[in-house]
């Protein structure tokens, strides 16, 4: 195919043309994290054509663009926020990608040319897919791939409003394209590499991936491929449906519980575990009690149950006073039911292994104790039975049970056993979500709002747990 023969230039010359489009498109997509703020300016960090952009037919251009905004904090030496982009161009858009336009070249050499979001056009789809298929360099990017990928799999570009970009290709295959950059592997990749290593069948093994800066300390994971999990449904939405039919869901969430352990076991077996003495555990504390500090003044309604919240906190931090030691790995570090997939076999499948997207990628690499994960998964059915009227505990509580029953079962450690450092990580995401909601969707407020007076009136737990 004769889209296949790409360049590497680096069309530098290009990116003053494109930022009058960029200014207006790129804030307004729903991966933007700078909302909010003014963007003061652009700065490329790389530009490749992986197919000629001046000729007449379509053009890929891959950037990674800084974006520069005040107050903005800074990673390493450069300010701004580092996204990926991928823009088609064509001198005419046929009208089926009208939507995908962002804007008209006003001047230089690509002047009077349509830009347009490539992942929306399946030609431009299905050359990302070809590179993939066919790995090497490209200029600043490297292409790899684990096993052979079959071709002329249709594109689909997903619309689920998202953190990151997806297209699923043929129905078997899909490719997460990282939008916020930063330096370092993304644990989206390694973490599920490490785990097919293992032979770890709850995650679906990357199949192929592209970076930029191979090897060198400012490289970076761009974009992850994997097997698509045709017909599974998300958890979130198999639990809103159990709680509007009143069904009970404990068989599948002891099952989950099963399938998040097994995911535990493995990440431990094959990566680096700690132990959690008094200084970390403490720093653990303190890091939880910060964020409720922070949280607080962006929610002031956090206020009256700031004592009782902290007391969580404090307890971990009396417990590692007194010899307490708590085991650390690797973890999903953003565990919800929406992360989770049930395949029409009936098998969980875990996904998304980012970790908060927020923190910076060192934080998100640390072992942590895999509890965290497990306090995640037990606020989302709190959430599930919230967001459903008549709010059902009683459906909540036997979940959170039958998922811990399940986790102990095939991991041989019970999570309620870790009484005090779960009911600090429960607290810390409740924390985390009352800001969150009230960020995003304020309508959902109450939802955490609920748990965190649940939380502080809780009884200090047992030191000695
Ligand atoms: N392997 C897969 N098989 C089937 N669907 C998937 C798979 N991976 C992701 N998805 C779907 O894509 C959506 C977005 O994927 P996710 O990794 O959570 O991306 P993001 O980081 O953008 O939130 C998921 O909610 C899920 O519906
Ligand atoms: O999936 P993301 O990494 O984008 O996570 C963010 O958005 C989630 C909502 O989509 C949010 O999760 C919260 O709401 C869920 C229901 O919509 C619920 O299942 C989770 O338990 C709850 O935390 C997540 O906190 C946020 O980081």
């Amino acid at each position: 195919m004769s889209e296949t023969a790409s360049t590497a230039r680096a069309p530098v010359a290009l990116l003053p043309s494109l930022v009058p489009l960029l200014h207006e498109w790129l804030p307004r997509r729903r991966w933007f994290a700078g909302k909010g703020r003014p963007v003061t300016g652009f700065a490329l960090v790389s530009a490749t054509e992986l197919l000629p952009v001046d000729t007449a037919g379509p053009g890929l251009l891959h950037l990674l663009v800084r974006v520069q905004q005040p107050g903005l904090a800074t990673s390493g030496a450069a300010p701004g926020d580092c996204y990926q982009l991928l823009l088609g161009v064509r001198e005419t858009l046929p009208p089926q990608l009208a939507p995908a336009l962002i804007g008209h070249v006003a001047e230089g050499p690509l002047a009077g040319r349509a830009v347009y979001e490539a992942l929306m056009d399946p030609r431009l789809a299905s050359l990302i897919l070809e590179r993939l298929r066919t790995p090497g360099p490209i200029g600043p990017l490297q292409f790899h791939r684990t096993v052979s990928i079959p071709d002329g799999l249709a594109p689909r570009v997903l619309d689920a409003e998202q953190s990151n970009s997806s297209l699923v290709y043929g129905d078997a295959y899909i490719l997460k394209i990282f939008r916020r950059i930063h330096s370092g592997a993304n644990p989206d990749l390694e973490l599920p590499l490490a785990l097919s290593r293992a032979g770890c069948a709850r995650v679906p093994a990357p199949v192929a991936w592209y970076e930029s800066g191979a090897g060198r300390p400012d490289g970076a994971t761009l974009g992850v491929l994997q097997p698509y999990l045709r017909g599974s449904q998300d958890g979130w939405q198999l639990a809103l449906d159990a709680l509007a039919a009143g069904r009970d869901f404990t068989k599948e969430a002891h099952a989950l519980g099963r399938a998040t352990a097994e995911v535990h076991t493995a990440l431990a077996a094959a990566l680096p575990t700690v132990t959690l003495a008094r200084a970390q555990a403490q720093n653990v504390a303190v890091a939880m009690s910060r964020r409720l500090d922070a949280a607080t003044q962006a929610v002031p309604a956090l206020m009256p149950y700031v004592p009782g919240l902290r007391a969580a906190f404090e307890a971990v931090a009396e417990l590692a006073e007194d010899g307490g030691t708590w085991r650390a790995q690797r973890i999903h570090g953003d565990l919800h039911l929406g992360q989770t997939l049930r395949t029409p076999g009936g098998d969980w499948a875990v996904i998304d292994f980012e970790g908060e997207p927020t923190k910076p990628l060192t934080e998100r690499r640390r072992p942590q104790p895999p509890v965290r994960d497990v306090a995640g998964i037990l606020r989302s059915f709190d959430y599930a039975a919230h967001s459903h009227r008549p709010w059902n505990a009683d459906w909540a509580e036997r979940c959170r049970d039958a998922y811990c029953s399940g986790y102990a079962e095939a991991s041989g450690h019970d999570p309620r056993a870790e009484r005090a450092l779960l009911r600090a990580y429960e607290t810390d995401k409740a924390v985390y979500e009352v800001v969150y909601e009230a960020r995003h969707r304020p309508d959902w407020l109450p939802v955490p709002m609920a748990a965190i007076r649940r939380l502080a009136a809780q009884p200090s737990p047992d030191p000695l747990t």
